[in-house]
């Protein structure tokens, strides 16, 4: 290569990462989000959503699998079969690091509505909406397209609206989003009850005392993360969200029936097929920590939403302290011995966030190898 093709290779470069910048930020200043782009009727999708080429190429070597996320019956807790669901969630989590649960206890009709006021939320007239869009992490109900825009070199086809749930109390009530106000506080009520539960089992699981988790304060919802994935006229190019393992302790998961969702288990894509009623747990990299490996946040995505209408999913996200001046999380003791030394060191929880919601949304070995010991 002599000097003028070097020259004019650099001036490409540039030139296509100014049109990026200059693409989202266009595309951040609708605040409409992706919805915005499909209600104007767009068929090619922007470039800024496009994945590279070889991610795409990547894709054509996945294929179907029988496989399937492991499904537990927690009415069983009721009938003196707690044993047996602790050696079920224990199998899952260390495994597949995810389950889905039936007979969960959050009523089916609350489920219905919250997905519903999901739909409405992103559905309302876009001035009303418009009024959420922020990327303010310091604001407690917060309205946006991929949190990750401006860090990530794919967008995703989503839109997503975040509350923080640590200042629900002194949110103004007109705060909230009025549509699906009511229902979100009724599910964060329900959902931190099976929270409750679950932590309990999990704490058995790793053979400790029931409360040990929640004592240990990871038993906090901390975030209601509810998503909007519009339908995408190019799905094969694009994902809805990208791979990435969750910074929780704990997630509890409701999508409606629409599917899209996939774990990565046995190094292939596998569908977590939607069950009525029933909700996805998935053990987060600070549960992954603590348990010193025992049980494994494990990557998913979703791919882009080929159906007419949009899927909703509401992610509940249980992430424990989340201040710096909270104390550190790190390799429980009673876990650790000379044969099993502790893999993680200890961190803070906001430590961690504020470099989470600084880069873009990437795999789980990116985000766990900043904890090793
Ligand atoms: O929409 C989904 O099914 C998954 C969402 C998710 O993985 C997340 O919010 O962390
Ligand atoms: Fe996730």
């Amino acid at each position: 290569m002599d000097i003028s093709d070097a020259a004019s290779t650099t001036t490409t470069k540039t030139v296509t990462e100014y049109d990026r910048a200059k693409e989202v930020q266009a595309f951040d200043d609708t605040k409409a989000g992706v919805k915005g782009l499909v209600d104007a009727g767009v068929v090619n999708i922007p470039r800024i959503f496009i994945r590279p080429p070889a991610e795409l190429a990547e894709e054509l070597t996945t294929h179907q699998s029988k496989l399937q996320v492991p499904v537990i019956d927690l009415d069983g807790i009721r009938y003196n079969q707690l044993e047996d669901i602790v050696d079920q969630v224990r199998a899952a989590s260390q495994t597949w690091g995810f389950f889905q649960v039936i007979n969960h206890g959050v009523p089916l009709n609350l489920i219905q509505e919250m997905i519903e006021g999901v739909h409405k939320f992103n559905e309302q007239d876009v001035e009303v909406k418009k009024q959420f869009y922020t990327r303010e992490r310091t604001r407690n109900v917060r309205f946006n397209s991929n949190f990750d825009l401006y860090h990530s070199r794919t967008a995703s086809w989503r839109d997503t609206l975040a509350i923080s749930t640590s200042g629900t109390k002194s949110l103004e009530p007109n705060e909230w989003p009025k549509v699906c106000r009511d229902t979100i506080m009724e599910y964060i009520k329900e959902v931190s009850k099976l929270g409750e539960t679950l932590f309990e089992i999990l704490s058995m699981a790793l053979g400790l005392k029931p409360e040990y988790l929640k004592d240990m304060g990871c038993f906090n919802l901390y975030s209601v993360i509810c998503h909007y994935y519009p339908h995408c006229p190019q799905p094969e190019l694009t994902l809805g969200a990208r791979t990435h393992s969750d910074p929780s302790f704990l997630t509890i998961l409701l999508q409606d029936q629409i599917g899209g969702l996939q774990v990565f288990n046995e190094n292939q894509w596998i569908d977590v097929n939607p069950m009525s009623g029933g909700l996805v747990v998935n053990i987060g990299d600070f549960l992954q920590v603590v348990s010193n490996d025992k049980l494994k946040s494990v990557d998913h995505r979703v791919v882009a939403n080929v159906h007419a209408t949009a899927r909703v999913s509401v992610a509940c996200f249980f992430t424990g302290h989340t201040t710096e001046t909270q104390k550190p999380f790190g390799p429980i003791k009673e876990l650790i011995s000379e044969e099993n030394p502790p893999v993680y060191r200890e961190f803070l929880v906001g430590e961690y966030f504020s470099k989470y919601f600084s880069k873009e949304l990437e795999g789980k070995s990116a985000g766990l190898k900043q904890f090793e010991a």
